[in-house]
């Protein structure tokens, strides 16, 4: 059993974490302080530059995201006006737009066209057996039936792209109310961290920061941190954030700052301004850049602090080696030296409220004082709740690791706040563009689809990554097309991130579209555990209107509630993990909770605005970044061969949708005809012979048919995806570089798994640290080895050999016509490779690959040695060297040449 720290105090406030709420109290005071009687409100201010929204006046240079896009609902819209509010219904809270039809129409046909080109030429092919290679022949065929219909499933679910824009202006008006209160709904926010070396406090408290200092009424949002480490320093640096954010946040409101993430923020040069104080912009400026310069040095004070702490308390038990509290408590959770039941693995649940619920009254700040520069003494000072959340750790019971967190945070605030409507971040994600909360809700709330939405995912985004994407980390064709196709359908995946969830749909319910009547919570202990009080919650959350957020006082027997439902045996035999919250026992949660979401009927939304919603950070290392994408790949084949199997899925899954999740999941199994391509060099090594389907002008032709189809159609897609070619081509060289490092080592997983054995086991990707070095892209140079480096590699030496040794035979000499087409074909095969390989190439020269040219010169030496030493080779084997350069006069041409 679990004891709640917060629970073992005396009424109301825990012993040890009595200073903590103190704390939080004292903050209010601060922030209500100035109070005096005249009701401001919220301090609005100018209407946001949303190129996307609707209802926009000024004329902007329309951004290439838009460019090809056209609105598809006209009569919708039409309609809804004519009805408009008089039965009270819903307005229409977001607009449609799908492709013109100059890009749409040739996307298809060529699509179209592609797909008869491949019919036609496996069609062809087996006709043609390669009668002196029959065993590669078949394998060939095979790997290229593989490809064939891994590529139309890829590209089926893109064939009807699909952009939403919310309509922010009008959400606005019919939501926010003249005196300042706001009908909105109430929204949990939860994000989740584990390690505050692995991933950086620093970029974590940003992030709460960036929640707390949203755009969204301040009495109806509220924030869960939930750290798997069961860390003190993440409390006692939450506690910092949370007296940090008594000024960041009204500065943010005061000045419409934008982004709210402090680091983001500071790091970003001039911007116009659009608050309503410019008079006192530079003065507050250089003062709360000030302030959160100390802010951090005591973020990272608290490494240092915190276990000198320990030894310094003199009333210490007999030597007991504790980890202490600032209040000369100890901490529940992890020990800094660990000791029983105060290690990794291994504590009491923690739950404490670090900032209590504001109240629905708007609180003005203090005037500016000697002692406070700041003047907020017309803004809101009032900050969202806030909520510390260490779950129960013990030996022998699985954790569930992210998936296990969430849905603990999911029943916490269950009972505490209860919203019908969650956002969820990784601790490497913050809110970038603080009206986002609203643009998700536009869809939920929407009377078209809104009820029937589950989620509503928005894209990932990255700060950090280098100015050309050496390793893809952006994913624009995944996030700029897959996902509109998706929309266009039952809606995208859930990824991992930054998603508007339903609470109602999180457990496990149906949609009202498939629901008969009114929903009834039959034998709910056994789905959802024996909390009573979690239990009367079910049914209230399913009330999207719910727009006044009142968290009990947190009296025992509430505390006793939290203590209960976050235990590590509360999901005993229940079916948390399964149909309820997020998904247990799979590498990736995040795509499989999506899954059971529209298996069950639901629909999700994409949201892409501008500025970007939300933004994070991404490994940016070659070796983190692909210990990520075995974590996915793994994660995919394990979904694939689960009950979560799309193949299973019951009707009221899309047809489109699950041909989209079979070719989500299965994917990484073309590796292996991949890696087997890849390496068919060798033969071209030792025998000098390239394996070609005959006869040879026929392939080819049917060859340039297929990949200029492939790029015709990669270039529309850039158009109305709004991509560079640069994002187009990192996509295809990633995937290759995917395909031969990583997937082989996710299907050998998956093999092992399925015999019975653990697999491989993931480990939780280490964040960019906070780069304190002029060098912002270090990370990017660092060369770390792993296991996963070497087919890759082995990849780029087979082609590099076989250039090589190409050039040793065309010095030597001696080649019909016929072979030296085949070897300039080869060349073209084995040069393409190496292209696609390049990024993983330059990643494995480290600090040279800044100059890129060194690559270069690399691989000609290369190429040279091993001519040489071919041709060596060869005349060792025929005793003399040849040295002549053939001309192709005696070379005569086969009759079977012809079409
Ligand atoms: O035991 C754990 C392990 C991880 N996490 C948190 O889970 C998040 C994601 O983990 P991370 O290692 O950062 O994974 P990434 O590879 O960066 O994440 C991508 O892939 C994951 C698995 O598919 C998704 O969950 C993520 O949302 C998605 O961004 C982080 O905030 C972690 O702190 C926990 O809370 N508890
Ligand atoms: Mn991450």
């Amino acid at each position: 059993m679990g004891s709640l720290a917060a629970g073992n105090g005396a009424a109301g406030h825990a012993s040890n974490g009595g200073g903590v709420a103190d704390h939080a109290l004292a903050l209010e005071i601060n922030g209500a302080g100035a109070g005096n009687g005249h009701k401001m409100g919220v301090v609005e201010r100018a209407a946001p530059v949303l190129q996307a929204n609707g209802g926009g006046k000024i004329k902007k240079k329309v951004s290439p995201m838009d460019k090809y896009w056209v609105a598809a609902d006209d009569g919708e819209m039409e309609a809804a006006t004519a009805d408009g509010g008089e039965d009270g219904r819903r307005p229409l809270l977001f607009r449609n737009f799908k492709v013109k039809g100059i890009l749409l129409h040739p996307y298809r046909l060529l699509s179209l066209i592609r797909l008869v080109a491949i019919i036609m030429f496996f069609v062809w092919r087996v006709r043609h057996p390669h009668a002196d290679g029959m065993w590669l022949w078949w394998i060939s065929m095979v790997g290229d039936l593989w490809f064939g219909v891994t590529w139309l499933l890829n590209q089926i679910a893109k064939l009807s792209p699909v952009k939403r824009v919310p309509d922010l202006a009008l959400l606005k008006q019919q939501f926010d109310l003249p005196d300042g209160n706001s009908n909105l709904p109430v929204i949990d926010v939860f994000i989740n961290t584990v390690d505050p070396i692995n991933e950086p406090m620093i970029y974590t408290m940003n992030s709460i920061l960036s929640i707390l200092a949203v755009d969204y009424p301040v009495d109806k949002h509220a924030c869960y941190f939930s750290d798997d480490g069961g860390s003190i320093i993440h409390f006692d640096g939450l506690l910092e954030t949370a007296k940090f954010a008594a000024l960041w946040v009204p500065f943010c409101r005061k000045h419409s700052i934008e982004p709210r993430a402090p680091e983001s923020y500071f790091s970003v040069k001039a911007r116009p301004y659009t608050g309503n104080a410019p008079e006192d912009f530079a003065d507050d400026h250089t003062h709360i850049s000030r302030e959160y310069d100390e802010f951090k040095e005591r973020l990272d004070a608290l490494f240092t602090v915190v276990p000198k702490r320990g030894y310094n308390h003199a009333d210490s038990k007999e030597g007991a080696k504790a980890t202490w509290m600032a209040d000369g408590t100890q901490w529940p959770g992890t020990w800094i030296e660990p000791a029983e039941n105060h290690k990794k693995g291994q504590h009491d649940g923690i739950v404490q409220v670090m900032l209590k619920h504001p109240g629905h009254e708007p609180e003005l700040g203090l005037p500016a004082s000697t002692s406070n520069p700041l003047d907020f003494s017309a803004v809101d000072a009032r900050l969202p709740m806030l909520v510390y959340i260490s779950r129960e750790k013990r030996p022998g019971c699985d954790h569930q690791k992210k998936a296990g967190a969430m849905n603990v945070q999911l029943r916490i605030s269950a009972l505490l706040t209860n919203a019908p409507f969650i956002i969820n971040f990784d601790c490497d994600h913050y809110v970038n563009n603080s009206k986002a909360f609203r643009a998700g809700i536009c869809f939920m709330l929407d009377r078209r689809e809104g009820d029937n939405t589950a989620f509503v995912q928005f894209p990932q985004r990255f700060d950090d990554v280098d100015p050309t994407d050496r390793y893809c980390n952006h994913n624009r064709v995944f996030f700029d097309a897959t996902l509109l196709g998706l929309n266009g359908i039952q809606g995208p995946s859930f990824v991992g991130t930054g998603c508007m969830f339903r609470r109602f749909a999180l457990y496990g319910t149906d949609p009202p579209r498939w629901r008969s009547d009114d929903v009834k919570i039959v034998d709910s202990s056994k789905k959802f555990g024996s909390s009573l009080s979690f239990m009367s919650s079910i049914l209230p959350s399913a009330n999207q209107e719910h727009s006044i957020m009142s968290p009990p006082a947190l009296e025992e027997s509430v505390m006793a509630d939290l203590a209960d439902v976050m235990t590590c045996s509360y999901e005993d035999g229940t079916e948390w993990g399964k149909e309820v919250g997020w998904v247990y026992n799979i590498a990736t949660e995040d795509v499989v909770t999506g899954f059971r979401l529209h298996r069950n009927g639901w629909r999700s939304m994409y949201c892409r605005m501008e500025p970007d919603a939300f933004a994070g950070t991404a490994p940016i290392n070659l070796t983190e970044r692909l210990y990520q994408i075995l974590r996915w790949s793994g994660g995919s084949l394990e979904m694939f061969f689960s009950p979560y199997c799309p193949l299973l899925a019951g009707g009221r899954l899309h047809p489109m949708q699950r041909i989209a999740y079979a070719n989500m999941t299965a994917y990484p199994v073309s590796s292996i005809f991949l890696l087997f391509y890849l390496l068919f060099p060798v033969i071209w090594i030792f025998r000098g012979q390239f394996y070609i389907q005959k006869p040879f002008p026929t392939y080819v032709l049917y060859l340039v048919i297929v990949i200029v189809m492939t790029e015709l159609i990669g270039v529309i897609e850039i158009k109305w995806a709004g991509l560079t070619l640069l994002d187009w081509i990192r996509n295809e060289q990633f995937y290759i570089v995917g395909a031969t490092a990583v997937y082989p080592t996710a299907v050998l997983h998956m093999v092992l798994k399925l015999f019975g054995f653990k697999g491989v086991s993931f480990k939780l990707t280490a964040k960019q640290v906070a780069s304190s070095t002029s060098d912002k892209f270090a990370e990017l140079y660092a060369v770390q080895w792993a296991p996963l480096l070497i087919p890759t590699m082995v990849v780029i030496a087979v082609n590099v050999c076989a250039i090589g040794a190409s050039i040793g035979k065309a010095i030597v000499g001696g080649w019909s016509l016929m072979q030296m087409a085949d070897a300039g074909l080869g060349l073209l095969f084995n040069a393409w490779i190496l292209v696609l390989i390049y990024p993983f190439a330059l990643g494995m020269i480290g600090r040279w690959s800044k100059k890129p040219y060194v690559l270069f010169i690399m691989f000609i030496i290369a190429f040279i040695v091993i001519a040489m030493l071919d041709i060596a080779i060869q005349a060792m084997r025929s005793g003399f060297v040849r040295f002549h350069f053939k001309s192709s006069g005696g070379a005569s041409f086969p009759t079977s040449w012809g079409l």
